[in-house]
């Protein structure tokens, strides 16, 4: 049995969004049905359905940063009843079973977990995400969102929050330490206000000086613009403890490695589609640490979400309807937003379904 609801879906990376009828499954076993109240537009999704990584499965809704009521609950649910506020990130499935499921790293599970969107679920179908009006997705997978945070700052922690929180606790990035966030966009914004809040000392780098204020507002004690100084990577040599670097397209890396203090480390989380080789030689001199970090565990999202709860941290939002999408992605893709586009899925009640 299923659930008729009205969801976001591309037909191909050159399409337009189109609103359209989707079936979730009826909760059943573990399984938790969420009325979807906000859902955050990560850079991935557009990476993935402009198919910029190739592998997008079409027809198909994106959207990993989901937050919402519990509407109705499987008969073995034990964690969460009607009307709790949660939110369900970049995974809905893994083995369960494997060493790193049971560390609670389920991200990194050895059988594959299984995405919220683009992946194939338990029941052969293509798992459809969080652009949308509801979601059934198994409780081991659902967070619970402090009531401290309203669901459209909330929605951004379930990916941009996620990422940026577990290498900065993973790597203990804290007090007496330089750490800089690199790009300042929806997962540089939220390592910029983690890292501060763990006492760090933060600095932005990004092309232009134009974030300047909005980097200092959020924690930072200053932006170094890359694009101002031809010399920039020797001006600033050897400077920090630790970079988190959240840019999404190509960059200079060898240059970046030179900011590291020796022993420094930095920490990949952006997607640039094309890779980048590594500068083995930036690595050696200073004995420094390269690494790369992807989403986080389970247990460790509803760590953060805690922290931010008692942090008061949320995503900086400019909120959208349904039919603003498209553009919201160009301009994401211009580095044209403030910090993170939420979708308010209230406005899919007026929308009218298109043929799928
Ligand atoms: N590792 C993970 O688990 C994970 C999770 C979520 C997102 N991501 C990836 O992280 C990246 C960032 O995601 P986001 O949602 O924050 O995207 P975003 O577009 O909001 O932010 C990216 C930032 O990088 C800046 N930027 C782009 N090109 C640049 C360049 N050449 N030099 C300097 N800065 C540049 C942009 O201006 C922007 O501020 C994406 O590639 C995304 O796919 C990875
Ligand atoms: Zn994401
Ligand atoms: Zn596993």
């Amino acid at each position: 049995m299923s659930i008729t609801v009205k969801a976001l879906q591309k037909t191909g990376p050159e399409e337009p969004f189109k609103v359209v009828n989707i079936e979730r499954r009826e909760p059943q076993g573990t399984d938790v049905l969420i009325d979807i109240k906000a859902a955050g537009v990560c850079h991935s999704d557009i990476h993935t359905i402009r198919n910029e990584w190739g592998a997008a499965k079409f027809p198909l809704a994106v959207g990993h940063e989901i937050a919402g009521v519990v509407e109705a609950v499987g008969p073995e649910v034990t964690k969460y009843k009607v009307g709790d506020r949660v939110g369900v990130g970049c995974l809905v499935g893994s083995c369960g079973e494997c060493e790193q499921c049971n560390k609670g790293f389920e991200n990194n599970c050895l059988n594959g977990a299984i995405g919220t969107y683009n992946a194939i679920d338990e029941d052969g179908t293509v798992t459809q995400g969080g652009y949308s009006q509801k979601v059934t997705v198994r409780e081991r997978f659902v967070c619970r969102i402090p009531d401290s945070l309203d669901f459209d700052v909330a929605a951004p922690l379930l990916c941009a929050g996620i990422t940026t929180y577990s290498p900065l606790a993973t790597w203990e990035v804290g007090e007496g330490q330089k750490v800089a966030v690199a790009g300042l966009g929806g997962l540089g914004h939220m390592g910029v206000q983690i890292a501060a809040a763990k006492g760090a000392e933060v600095s932005v780098i990004s092309r232009s000086r134009k974030k300047e204020e909005d980097a200092l507002a959020l924690g930072a004690k200053e932006l170094l613009a890359t694009g101002e100084d031809e010399n920039f990577f020797e001006t600033h040599k050897g400077k920090f403890d630790f970079i988190l670097n959240t840019i999404s397209a190509e960059f200079d890396l060898p240059g970046f490695m030179d900011l590291l203090k020796p022993g420094g480390k930095m920490v990949l989380v952006g997607l640039p589609p094309e890779g980048m080789p590594i500068p083995t030689r930036s690595l050696t001199g200073g004995r420094k640490v390269l690494a790369g970090s992807n989403i986080g565990g389970l247990p460790e999202t509803q760590d953060m979400l805690d922290f931010c709860g008692e942090h008061n941290i949320g995503a900086k939002i400019e909120i959208i309807g349904v039919n603003d999408v498209d553009a919201a992605y160009d301009r994401v893709v211009k580095g044209d937003v403030h910090f993170r586009f939420v979708i308010d899925t209230s406005t899919f009640d007026d929308a009218e379904v298109e043929e799928a």
